[in-house]
């Protein structure tokens, strides 16, 4: 009894230890798998970040890389977006820095308000400079490289013609 109940628990660990090492190593297959699901096929990338967060434009180089990383080239049309322009005394991202960094990444910038429509760019309006875009880069997008999961359905070879007479 006095050598059962330690081999018991060391036991126990042991297989909790296994579960969590599984289900690390699953739960990161499952963020790559999603992550590459939404890049796959993208059009238009919009980056968003908030005019009151300097750290969420402090983010934004991460993100570009990230985009590179999943192959979304420069070809592919992209927008920056400062949003909550709205909240003017609580603005830490100013125009002229968030204006800089859009040129130097060859995206148009827009500062606009989700909450008040009458502020600034109209989300609309921003949505519709992207649509002209992928419009006039349509040839462009052709050169994605093709989806690795993409089915393709070839058309079963027909049996060859017998003849009985
Ligand atoms: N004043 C203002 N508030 C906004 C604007 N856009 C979103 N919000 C508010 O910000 C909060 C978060 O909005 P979500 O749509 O949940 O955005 P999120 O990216 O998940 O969250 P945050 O990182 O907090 O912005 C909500 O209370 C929204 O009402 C905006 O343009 N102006």
């Amino acid at each position: 009894m006095h050598l059962r109940t330690p081999s018991f628990h060391y036991t126990g660990m042991i297989d909790a230890f296994k579960i969590q090492l599984w289900d690390t190593a699953g739960q990161e297959r499952f963020r790559k798998s999603m992550v590459q699901h939404y890049y796959r096929n993208v059009h238009a990338v919009v980056f968003v970040y908030d005019m009151t967060n300097i750290a969420s434009f402090h983010s934004l180089p991460s993100w570009i890389e990230e985009c590179k990383q999943h192959l979304l080239t420069n070809d592919i049309p992209r927008i920056l977006v400062g949003n909550k322009c709205d909240l003017r005394s609580a603005i830490q991202v100013p125009t002229d820095l968030a204006q800089k960094f859009a040129d130097t990444h060859s995206m148009p910038l827009f500062e606009t308000s989700a909450k008040n429509p009458n502020d600034n760019d109209h989300v609309e309006a921003i949505f519709m400079t992207l649509a002209h875009k992928l419009k006039s880069h349509k040839p462009l997008m052709l050169s994605q490289p093709p989806d690795r999961d993409e089915i393709h359905i070839k058309p079963e070879p027909k049996p060859a013609m017998t003849c009985w007479c």
